[in-house]
């Protein structure tokens, strides 16, 4: 059966949640669904043991692969290195450390087909943030999620959890993509030409991660602010860019203080 769908997975040193995750996705999935899935991991070399937890699943019949990259480093490049390699037509990305349940997926997926783009969103009816997620880490993502508010109609733009249609990802104009940073689905929300009214929306409840470590950082903070001021100036111009930079670096540099200091 030909592929349709491909589910890319950004991971660095992740090996302890790739079986898990592989399992789970294709069990949720079906038998159905599984022949038509190819699962995708996207690697910055984290040497390990990430690639032969990849190649036992191989041995046990699932149609998973790993891409180890060795020159680049970063989420955002590495979700759109997985999509460039991908054969699916209905893209997704999700974490790896479960914190994405892979049983939204095949939901996610049935929603795809009608949206050029859908987004996992964890401000809806019926799902909730799970309460051992700290919360020094719901300040920033609300603070972050705030300041993105112009920018989307999307509920939850910080989300990594989303569904694109590949025809639409060929619309971005070339080299229009930030791959710098955390925050790619922001970046397809705002440059892919889709009308804001198809953007579909998966609710899901966020996970807590068991495994390994996040690898959010004040340089991934740094670079979500350029890459609201590179939006903030395509969307609106350089006109009123400055002012709007300036308030929005002052709220978040007070919520930084609130925390830290
Ligand atoms: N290849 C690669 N993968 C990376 C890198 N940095 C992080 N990842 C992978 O990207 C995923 C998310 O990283 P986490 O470290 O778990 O991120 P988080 O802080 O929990 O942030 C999550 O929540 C945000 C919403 O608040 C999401 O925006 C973000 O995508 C992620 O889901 C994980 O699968 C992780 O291995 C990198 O440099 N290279
Ligand atoms: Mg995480």
């Amino acid at each position: 059966m030909a592929i349709e769908n491909s589910i890319v997975v950004p991971a660095y040193h992740e090996k302890l949640n790739i079986k898990p995750l592989t399992e789970r996705l294709f069990k949720a999935l079906g038998e159905e669904g599984s022949a038509k899935t190819e699962l995708i991991f996207v690697d910055d070399n984290s040497k390990d043991g990430s690639v032969e937890e990849v190649e036992a699943l191989q041995k046990k019949g699932y149609n998973v692969k790993i891409i180890v990259r060795t020159t680049e480093r970063g989420l955002s490049s590495a979700v759109l290195k997985g999509f460039y390699e991908s054969k699916g037509e209905y893209l997704v990305c999700m974490d790896a450390d479960l914190q994405h349940p892979p049983e939204y997926v095949p939901e996610l997926l049935a929603r795809l087909r009608m949206h050029p783009f859908v987004i996992g969103t964890r401000y809806a009816a019926g799902v909730e943030m799970d309460k051992d997620w700290p919360l020094y880490r719901r300040v920033i993502s609300s603070g972050a999620r705030m300041m993105a508010k112009p920018l989307t109609v999307a509920s939850d733009p910080m989300s990594g959890f989303f569904g694109v249609q590949k025809k639409e990802l060929a619309k971005a104009a070339e080299g229009s993509i930030n791959a710098k940073g955390f925050k790619i689905a922001l970046d397809f929300l705002v440059k892919l030409p889709f009308d804001d009214a198809l953007i579909g929306e998966q609710p899901f409840s966020f996970g807590v991660r068991t495994e390994g470590e996040s690898k959010l950082s004040s340089k991934v903070m740094i670079l979500y602010l350029a890459q609201l001021k590179e939006l903030y100036v395509y969307k609106f111009g350089a006109q009123n860019i400055i002012s709007l930079i300036v308030i929005w670096s002052l709220l978040f540099l007070f919520v930084f203080y609130y925390l830290f200091f």
